[in-house]
């Protein structure tokens, strides 16, 4: 048994094994030995002679064959006078007892493991009757088992405890773990949709989730995924968005070597990667219309073909979609089916903007701050009263992806716990840009007061450029958001006077 690791409930076993002993024999002396890299470490004594240098003691096993061998052979033993002058006593140098005393080794084995040793001794000179000596290895059987039973349990609540962390950090990189907040929320809003999306887990019905970029939608669909009964099987996402159309075939049903270019060997796509468990179509709206026949008969069906293969596969998923555009606009343009779509929106969830439920916001910073530590290494960030009413004043039109980011940079920079007003860079035009980037164009040319081209043009970039938080270049930077050349971008930045009057940091290509 490994000392360090000897749980409470071990500790308390040995205690209570020693005091039941004295109902059984007489002894002036029991001590409890674990055997630990072939020596015997004392863990406790009972009886008038335990002292503090007892409890400690360590014997070699190589230096007492006959504790040894009691331990090998598993029968217990009473030491006889000719014993003690072969050997030696084991309590040499630590108790001055009579040669020739009563003296009892008794082994502690259950199953495979040899726990240790139960010494018993008396200052009279008498051997041990072999009755009683029968009597206390049955005894040390007992103790022994009863130690695995504990060792057992000790090790179990161990592993669990570590399974218990294991899952709650796999959770929180996983941006899980926000489940509380969907159910404990102050907006109604959520709270009823945390519990429509809670009942409608347990089905196998596909779910729509709807919002603007960054209202938690795939957080969503993850807690939907851990509170159905598919919780243990795979959660797949594929952003139709971020793969090329080209691509996207192969990435969602998978392809069979030498179905194209590059095709080198056979590849799953999600839909088998998910078999069990539950796929997000995440985007869906941006899935080529090509494509989507061959989904709805993947979901009808739950049959389809690789790329390349005329092998029908089957596969099993429930399946969430995800979109911030306006799918009825998209059927209307022909962009959608029709058919997908009510094949898709059986369920719909619509999640609502930050700016919506900002009753939410103190419980959210507080989260995203907490989550936010394991990373910054800032422990007890906390967001004061006046900087909650700033971050209330604001629209995040990128919702909680936004405040995120806020909040992160904000802890990074900080040199206090406590984020006030100035903590945070908002974008200037702040309510401003609150509505939803066409709204705020419409809005603007409803407006009484009508805004110049220039300004809805130059409240546009900066909306876009909070979104990318200032990154012009590269994949989802604000120059391909905008359809738009990088230096392009730049010169009509320079020509509203955005990059210096607004601070935002606008990154070069390396
Ligand atoms: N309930 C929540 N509590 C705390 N943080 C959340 C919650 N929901 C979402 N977030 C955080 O907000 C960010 C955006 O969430 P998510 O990716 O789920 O949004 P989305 O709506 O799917 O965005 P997009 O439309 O751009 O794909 C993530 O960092 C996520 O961790």
């Amino acid at each position: 048994m490994d000392l360090a690791s000897t749980e409470e409930s071990v500790s308390e076993l040995l205690r209570r094994g020693l005091d039941w002993l004295t109902r059984i024999t007489r002894f002036d002396l029991a001590t409890l030995f674990l055997l630990k890299d072939e020596r015997l470490v004392a863990v406790a004594a009972r009886g008038p002679l335990a002292n503090a240098k007892v409890r400690g003691h360590v014997l070699k096993l190589a230096e007492f064959p006959m504790v040894r061998q009691a331990l090998e052979t598993r029968r217990a033993r009473a030491f006889t006078e000719e014993d003690h002058s072969g050997e030696g006593d084991p309590f040499d140098g630590v108790l001055d007892l009579p040669p020739g005393h009563s003296c009892m080794v008794v082994p502690l084995c259950s199953g495979e493991r040899r726990y240790g040793v139960l010494t018993l001794d008396r200052s009279e000179c008498e051997t041990y009757p072999q009755a009683v000596v029968d009597l206390v290895e049955v005894y040390g059987q007992l103790l022994a088992t009863a130690l695995q039973n504990a060792e057992q349990k000790a090790a179990f609540e161990r592993l669990h405890r570590q399974d218990h962390e294991h899952a709650k950090l796999l959770e929180s990189q996983l941006g899980g773990d926000s489940e509380g907040i969907l159910e404990t929320s102050l907006s109604p809003v959520m709270r009823d949709l945390a519990r429509r999306a809670r009942q409608v887990a347990e089905t196998d019905t596909p779910v729509l989730l709807l919002g603007e970029t960054g209202t938690g939608k795939e957080r969503l669909a993850r807690a939907i995924h851990r509170w159905s009964p598919r919780a243990d099987e795979p959660f797949v996402t594929i952003n139709c968005a971020a793969i090329p159309a080209g691509l996207l075939e192969s990435e969602l049903f998978g392809h069979v070597k030498g179905a194209f270019t590059g095709a080198t060997r056979d590849r799953a796509g999600r839909f088998q990667m998910a078999h069990g468990g539950t796929l997000l179509l995440d985007e869906v709206g941006e899935l080529p219309v090509e494509l989507q026949a061959k989904l709805l008969r993947a979901l009808q069906e739950k049959t389809f073909e690789p790329v390349g293969s005329d092998k029908t596969v089957r596969a099993d998923v429930r399946l969430l979609a995800a979109t911030h555009v306006d799918l009825q606009q998209a059927i209307s343009q022909r962009r959608f089916r029709e058919d997908l779509y009510y094949r898709l929106s059986v369920f719909p969830l619509r999640l609502p903007p930050l700016r919506e439920r900002l009753e939410d916001l103190p419980q959210l910073c507080a989260f995203l701050l907490d989550e936010q530590s394991r990373r910054t290494g800032r422990r007890g960030m906390r967001v004061t009263s006046e900087g909650l009413e700033r971050l209330a004043a604001y629209g995040w039109p990128g919702n909680l992806r936004e405040l995120a980011n806020v909040l992160e940079r904000a802890t990074i920079l900080s040199r206090v716990p406590e984020l006030g007003p100035d903590a945070f860079d908002l974008p200037v035009r702040e309510k401003a840009l609150t509505a939803a980037p066409t709204v705020s164009a419409a809005r603007a040319e409803k407006s009484e007061k009508v805004a110049t081209l220039a300004a809805v043009q130059r409240e546009h970039i900066l909306r876009v450029l909070s979104l990318t938080k200032g990154r012009i270049y590269g994949p989802g930077g604000a120059a391909q958001l905008l359809g738009l050349k990088p230096s392009t971008l730049q010169s009509r930045m320079k020509k509203l006077g955005i990059a210096r009057q607004d601070q935002f940091i606008v990154e070069s290509p390396s």
